[in-house]
């Protein structure tokens, strides 16, 4: 069994300290404290330097894509969590690398709260607009 078809139970409420947790191990794996390349993918990933976990996090956004066209076409559905989880990862790299933690990106999401997208892309061509019509 593949290990994306495992039965894995929902996430709890508290989940996600789960990446609070994974970004804590990130941080640690950082060159400046002492991560080895040789004994950790998170380290490996640091020491590269951002083309490497870039092009993972473009790799992984690709899997994703395809979990998803497969599920759509009778495969299997549970492959497009394994694929995200896959994406999430390499992407906590890249915060870590710039400096960021997933409470940042929290944070942006809750600014976004009960803001509609529709909404929003409004606003944004009208500012557009405005800047434009100065100029
Ligand atoms: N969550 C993950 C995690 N998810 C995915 N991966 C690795 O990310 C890689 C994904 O790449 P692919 O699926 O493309 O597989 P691949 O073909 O082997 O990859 P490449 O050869 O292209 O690197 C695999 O090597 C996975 O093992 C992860 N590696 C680590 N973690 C977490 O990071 C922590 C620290 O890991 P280390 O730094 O390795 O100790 C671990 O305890 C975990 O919690």
């Amino acid at each position: 069994m593949a290990a994306h078809e495992s039965a894995s139970p929902a996430a709890s409420p508290a989940s996600h300290d789960a990446l609070a947790r994974l970004a804590a191990v990130i941080e640690s794996r950082k060159p400046a404290h002492g991560g080895e390349p040789d004994k950790s993918y998170v380290a490996r990933l640091l020491h590269k330097g951002p083309d490497a976990f870039l092009k993972k996090i473009g790799e992984e956004a690709t899997e994703v894509v395809m979990a998803a066209k497969d599920a759509d076409h009778g495969g299997d559905a549970g492959k497009i969590v394994y694929e995200v989880a896959d994406l999430w990862f390499h992407t906590m790299v890249a915060l870590a690398h710039y400096g960021f933690t997933p409470a940042d990106v929290v944070a942006e999401l809750e600014r976004r709260e009960g803001t509609s997208g529709i909404e929003e892309k409004a606003l944004r061509k009208a500012e557009h607009r405005a800047i434009e019509e100065r100029t």
